[in-house]
C-alpha cells in the first residue's frame, strides 16, 4: 500500500547541531512529514539526537549509507534498529552478501526498521560515473544495483526521480522508491544533478521524497512543507 500523501515528505535535517535539528523538528508536524538524519548531523550530535527525534514522535530515516564488510554493516544496522529508527540504508555497491547480512541481522531485532539501498547518488551524472571507472549511464547502473538489492530482500531503493518510472516498470509496485534530488520549481539544484519537481517524482511512482535545503533554508520550513503537500494534492487521484 503506498504511503499516505501526508507522510510522503522526508525532511533532511542537514544541520550542524542537535539544537538546530530539534528546533527545526519542533517546527514540523509529524503528521505531515518525516525526518532524515544524515552524516553531518549524526557526526556532530551522535545517536542521542536520533533518540530525541524519535521521542518527539517523528519517524526517522537514518541515512548513513553503510558500505563496509558484511559483518560490520550488519552490526551497524542492529545498532541503528536499537535507536528506534523507521528506516535506514546501505549502499547497494557494498554487494549482495553485505545487503543480505544487513537484512538478516535486522530480522533478529525486536522492531526491524525498513532497509533500503542507495543505487547511484543523485549528485552524479554519466561523466561522474565514467570518472570513477563505471561505464554507462546512471539509469542502467541504477537498475543493475536495484536488481541486486531486491535479490537481497531489501524493502526498497534510493534513486533519483528520473529513474522511478523505469524501476516501476521493471520491478512493479512493491519496492519502496525513495527519491532525493527533488526540487520544487524555482529552487536551486545546488549539487544535485538528476532532479525533478515533487509532483513529477510522485506522478512517476515515487513513494517518498527526501527534501533538504528547499525546506530547511526556507524562512518558514513548515510552510514550505505545506506548499509541497499542496502541489501533491493537486495531482490526479491515485498518483498522490
Ligand atoms: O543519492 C542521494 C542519497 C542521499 N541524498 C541525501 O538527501 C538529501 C538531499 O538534500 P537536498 O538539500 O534536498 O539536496 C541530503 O541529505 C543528501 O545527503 C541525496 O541527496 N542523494
Amino acid at each position: 500500500m503506498p504511503p499516505s500523501p501526508q507522510t510522503r515528505i522526508i525532511v533532511a535535517l542537514d544541520v550542524a547541531s542537535a539544537e538546530a535539528a530539534l528546533a527545526l523538528a519542533d517546527r514540523l508536524d509529524p503528521a505531515q512529514c518525516r525526518v532524515k538524519v544524515g552524516k553531518e548531523l549524526f557526526t556532530r550530535a551522535g545517536p542521542v539526537v536520533v533518540e530525541q527525534l524519535v521521542s518527539r514522535g517523528l519517524d526517522v530515516f537514518l541515512d548513513l549509507k553503510y558500505h563496509d564488510i558484511p559483518n560490520t554493516v550488519a552490526g551497524a544496522c542492529a545498532a541503528a534498529a536499537d535507536l528506534g529508527v523507521w528506516m535506514l540504508n546501505v549502499h547497494a555497491a557494498g554487494g549482495l552478501a553485505m545487503m543480505q547480512a544487513a537484512r538478516e541481522r535486522l530480522a533478529q531485532t525486536a522492531a526491524p526498521p525498513l532497509l533500503i539501498a542507495v543505487t547511484v547518488l543523485t549528485s552524479l551524472d554519466t561523466d561522474d560515473l565514467a570518472a570513477i571507472g563505471c561505464a554507462g549511464n546512471p539509469r542502467d547502473r541504477v537498475q543493475t544495483l536495484a536488481e541486486l538489492a531486491l535479490q537481497a530482500g531489501l524493502d526498497g531503493l534510493v534513486c533519483s526521480p528520473q529513474e522511478v518510472a523505469v524501476l516501476r516498470e521493471r520491478f512493479g509496485p512493491q519496492p519502496l522508491l525513495v527519491t532525493p534530488g527533488v526540487r520544487p520549481a524555482d529552487t536551486a539544484s545546488g549539487d544535485q544533478k538528476r532532479t525533478m519537481t515533487p509532483a513529477e517524482a510522485i506522478a512517476a511512482g515515487a513513494d517518498h521524497l527526501v527534501i533538504g535545503r528547499p525546506i530547511t533554508a526556507a524562512p518558514d520550513p513548515m510552510a514550505a512543507v505545506e506548499a509541497i503537500r499542496a502541489e501533491l494534492s493537486a495531482l490526479p487521484a491515485g498518483s498522490a
